[in-house]
Order: C-alpha cells, then structure tokens, then sequence
C-alpha cells in the first residue's frame, strides 16, 4: 500500500467535527501517522476545542503538520471530513439509543459541511453510526461513495485481536471480517475466515491444533460486546475508533485501494436504502465499489436480520 509521504500530504487537509474523546484521539493518531498537514477541529465548544488544539500543537511540534481550530468554512478543500460530534453511550446503553439526539445533530452540522465542501468525502464515527450515515447520504446529497462510516471496521478490528490471541499469531495474518451493523446484530462471517490461506478447521488440522467451536463463538462475544465492557470501565472508548478512523482515511489519502469493512447506503438482504458494514475499495473517491461476497446460507439470512433491524429504526425516526 502506498504510504504517506511529505509529497503526497503536503496539501491534505483533514477536517473533524466534534473536538470530543474520540475526535482530538484521531486528530493526535493522524499527528503521528503523518497523513495530514493542516488538521481543523471544529466543536460546539469552542472554548474546549480551542484547549485541545493548544495541547495537540505542542505534539505537532514533533511532527509536520498544524493543528487548529476551525469553523465549517474551513472544511473547504478537505480530503474529508470526519463526524465525531455527538453523544455517547452512558454504561448500559446500547448505541441504538442515542439516535434521535445525534440525528438531531447531523440535520444542523451535515449541511453546513456541505455547503463549504460540496466535494469532500464525509466519514461519520458518531453513533449509531449506521443510522446516521444513511442520515448524512441523504441530507449532504452527496454520491453514495463519498459518505462512509467507520462500521465494522472497528469490529473486525476487535475479532482479528480476539482471533489473533486465540490462534497464538499477529492479528494482521488473521483474514476474518464483522458485517452488518456497528452494534448487536452484527456477524462474524466464519465462513471465510483464513489463516494462512486456509480456512480455519483446515489451519487447525495443519497446524494440529483443535477446532474448538465454542472458544471461537466466545470470541466473537467478546468483539461484540468489547466497547460495553469498555465503557463500564472507563467510560468511553477513544483509541481503537481513531486509529480505525485513520485506516480508513489513509486509501482516501494516498488512493490506495484498499478493502475495508466500512458502512454505506445501499440495498443489503433484500432491504432497500439502508447503510451498514460489507466489504468495500477505498481510494481518493471514497468507498466506490463493493466487493461480493459468497456468504453461506445462514450468514445471508443473518445479514438480512441486521439490515432489517436497522431499517426498523430508520423507518421509526423518519415517520
Ligand atoms: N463508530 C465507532 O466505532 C465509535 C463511535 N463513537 C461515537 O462517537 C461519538 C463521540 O463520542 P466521544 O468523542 O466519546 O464524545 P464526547 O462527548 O467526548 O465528544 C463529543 C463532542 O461533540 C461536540 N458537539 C456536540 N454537539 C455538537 C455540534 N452541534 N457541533 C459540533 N460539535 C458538537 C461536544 O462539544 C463534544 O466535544 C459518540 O456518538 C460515540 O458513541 C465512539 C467510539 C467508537
Ligand atoms: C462506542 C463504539 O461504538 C465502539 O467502541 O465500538
């Protein structure tokens, strides 16, 4: 994959809506990943933004790039722009339950990046974020490749950890993916999860090792259940989604093609306008093209359940 380099980012511009946890945690994961040079925070609160900026500077300091606060005219020029701007889940939450408050949000902040970067690229983080990316594709109006949400990247993320620990190798060489919705009807497509080539019964064979269906069924618990266990004991969760964030802006920024389980609009199960996470090229055009998959008969069916349940509360907000 190509990497940053001070030629091709000397003009990225990189725009995060929402200064919160999750937004200043992505601003400093780019910092240090080198993928931007001029990195605006925008917030309601400007006071705070105004904090975050002064302290991210003095880490910029040790890296290329300036940090700054900005308004919504400053997202002019962006190679994208990322929604971190919302309410999270309190413990015990679900994140189906701060949908009509960050909806409610999106209506105010989605036109205004619009109106100053009709051709930036939209990355929504906000919760639930499947939901509020199918928001932000129809009040931007912009092509369905160039509004994405973080999705299952996060997910798949946590199973190839889980995964990775589970099996005794680097995450990396784990091929697994989490589909559907960012939340509790998502799914593990075991059926094309690969270690070294091999499927996982025939890795365990090879590498004589036992194929233990429940200990791997608990590793897809855990990846489900990860961002509860952590927001019960800290409260939120910030790291894993903004290096996520920079994973997906980085095939935005260097047009590199990569395949990531990233959330967009379109017909899913049979279920007709509805975002959520499959498989997808990025590049500097956004998520532009999916890529198929052969699911097995009770994954479809599953995928149909997840588009289904998030259909049920779009069709509940917009009615
Ligand atoms: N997609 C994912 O994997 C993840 C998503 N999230 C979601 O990200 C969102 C943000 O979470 P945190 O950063 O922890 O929350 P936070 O409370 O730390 O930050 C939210 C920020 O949004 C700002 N804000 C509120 N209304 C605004 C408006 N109208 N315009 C501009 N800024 C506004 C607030 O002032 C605050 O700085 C939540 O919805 C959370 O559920 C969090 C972690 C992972
Ligand atoms: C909060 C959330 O969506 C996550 O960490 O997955």
């Amino acid at each position: 994959m190509p990497q940053p380099n001070a030629a091709n980012v000397k003009s990225i511009k990189i725009a995060i809506v929402g200064a919160g946890s999750v937004g200043v945690t992505t601003a400093y994961a780019l910092l240090l990943d080198g993928l931007a040079a001029d990195i605006v925070l925008i917030d309601i609160d400007k006071n705070r933004a105004l904090g975050e900026v002064m302290d991210l500077s003095h880490a910029a300091h040790f890296a290329q790039a300036r940090v700054r606060v900005g308004d919504y005219e400053d997202c002019a020029d962006a190679a994208a722009v990322v929604i971190t701007a919302g309410v999270n889940q309190k413990p015990g939450q679900t994140r189906l339950d701060l949908v009509k408050t960050n909806y409610r949000l999106f209506r105010d902040v989605v036109p205004r990046i619009a109106q100053h970067a009709p051709d930036t690229i939209l990355v929504v983080a906000t919760n639930p974020v499947d939901v509020l990316t199918h928001a932000a594709y129809h009040i931007s109006g912009f092509p369905l490749e160039r509004v994405i949400g973080s999705g299952t990247a996060m997910d798949t993320t946590r199973f190839r950890h889980e995964l990775g620990k589970h099996f005794g190798v680097n995450p990396r060489n784990v091929h697994a993916i989490i589909v559907g919705e960012h939340g509790d009807s998502q799914l593990p497509v075991w059926s094309l999860a690969t270690i070294s080539g091999m499927r996982l019964r025939d890795y365990c064979k090879a590498a004589s090792i036992e194929y233990n269906e429940s200990a791997l069924e608990a590793c897809a618990k855990r990846t489900k259940e990860a961002a509860y266990e952590i927001i019960q004991r800290k409260g939120k969760t910030n790291y894993g989604v903004a290096s996520v964030l920079v994973s997906i802006l980085q095939p935005i920024v260097t047009n590199s093609d990569a395949i990531m389980t990233v959330s967009r609009v379109g017909t899913y199960g049979g279920i007709e306008d509805v975002a959520l996470s499959m498989p997808c090229k990025l590049n500097r055009h956004g998520a532009y093209q999916d890529v198929p998959l052969l699911l097995s008969e009770s994954e479809e069916a599953a995928l149909r359940r997840s588009a289904l349940s998030i259909k049920e509360v779009l069709t509940a907000l917009e009615g």
